[in-house]
């Protein structure tokens, strides 16, 4: 895992870029109504090769409706994907080909995902099966490497999904999933079905595998521990938008949205002693329906610190220190108290 990127490849152009990407629903309200839920509603970021980016949030903020914009399972409202350099938008049939299977998917629940009629080897083999020209046995050679790859002892090829165990079936899903040698792989909450001891070795086996096969990673979850173990930047998504991007170590050191404030003041010091001096937000109600977004900004309703200006004007995700994008008006940032104690204050963003 690295922190900060090297110069060179800081100048060479991101593997992924999302431009206003958005996903809007429409539903009935019950009354043969037609309204728009925006799940994902105008998000920008980037992602350099190699890297793993976070994205963590509240549920139905739009996390597993991003990854599905980026694999093609869902057709995008508007916004521009553009991976290794090409708009998808503008791909002949066979780039589409290629790209699909460049970009692939980890899922949650490796039960349902994982069909139930198929051998463990028919499962890691299939994406070979159906995308490339292999013979017979070199799939069979190619899936046991895979298997090796993951730590599953090749003598379990021929059972099937239910005689695994949740974190031996998650490896099943990581070995599909690498089996094209794919850049980038969604990872939709990985870890979140399984027991916390299986959690590390899951996410250890990530990141063996990302060195090994040189894989990016975008790494979706519910809470931030495991986005904090395996992440080198975090997205903090809220209601459809992100409203804090940064590296790790700003995000837990110097969040500047009170939402991330909130998350991160959630989760306990690694050290009991230490005193514990961040900011603590606790946030009280419930997340407002993508289907009736706040006007202005859309944490205002549950923001301590809304102020009038709030309910008028929608915050843009700017960025307010390098590498460092928020979208709040009163962003917080670290200053000297008269004690000279850090201390986390909310001050205006003169744009
Ligand atoms: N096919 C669909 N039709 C209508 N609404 C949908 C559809 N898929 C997702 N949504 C809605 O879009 C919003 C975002 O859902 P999404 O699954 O992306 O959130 P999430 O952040 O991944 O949540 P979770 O952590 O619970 O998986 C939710 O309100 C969800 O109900």
């Amino acid at each position: 895992m690295k922190d900060n990127l090297s110069v060179q490849e800081m100048d060479k152009r991101p593997l992924l870029e999302v431009q206003n990407l958005k996903k809007h629903f429409e539903v009935s309200d019950g009354f043969r109504k037609k309204k728009l839920l925006k799940a994902v509603d105008g998000i920008n970021f980037y992602l350099n090769e190699g890297e793993t980016l976070g994205i963590v949030g509240e549920s139905g903020c739009g996390k597993s409706t991003t990854g599905n914009l980026l694999i093609h399972l869902l057709e995008k409202t508007d916004g521009k994907i553009i991976f290794n350099g090409k708009d998808l938008d503008q791909l002949t049939k066979e780039e589409m080909r290629k790209s699909r299977a460049d970009i692939q998917m980890i899922f949650q629940d490796p039960f349902s995902s994982l069909n139930p009629r198929m051998r463990v080897v028919d499962i890691i083999g299939e994406p070979l099966k159906t995308h490339t020209k292999m013979k017979k046995n070199e799939i069979r050679e190619k899936v046991y490497q895979l298997m090796d790859a993951v730590g599953l002892d090749r003598s379990y090829g021929s059972r099937y999904p239910h005689e695994f165990s949740g974190g031996q079936r998650q490896r099943i899903g990581i070995a599909r999933a690498i089996a094209l040698r794919p850049k980038l792989i969604i990872c939709d909450e990985p870890v979140s079905a399984l027991d916390v001891s299986i959690q590390a070795q899951i996410l250890n086996l990530l990141i063996k595998l990302q060195k090994e096969f040189s894989l990016t990673f975008i790494f979706i979850a519910h809470g931030l521990p495991a986005v904090k173990y395996i992440s080198d930047r975090i997205a903090v998504m809220y209601l459809g938008k992100i409203v804090e991007i940064t590296t790790k170590n700003q995000l837990f050191n110097q969040p500047m949205h009170p939402y991330t404030v909130s998350l991160v003041s959630a989760v306990p010091l690694p050290d009991p002693f230490i005193r514990d001096t961040r900011e603590r937000i606790i946030l009280e109600g419930d997340i407002p329906s993508n289907v009736d977004i706040p006007s202005g900004c859309r944490f205002r309703t549950r923001c301590p610190y809304a102020q009038e200006r709030c309910k008028l004007e929608e915050p843009d995700l700017v960025e307010l220190e390098k590498g460092h994008s928020v979208a709040c008006h009163f962003p917080f940032r670290t200053i000297q108290n008269k004690k000279g104690e850090d201390e986390l204050e909310g001050i205006s963003a003169s744009k």
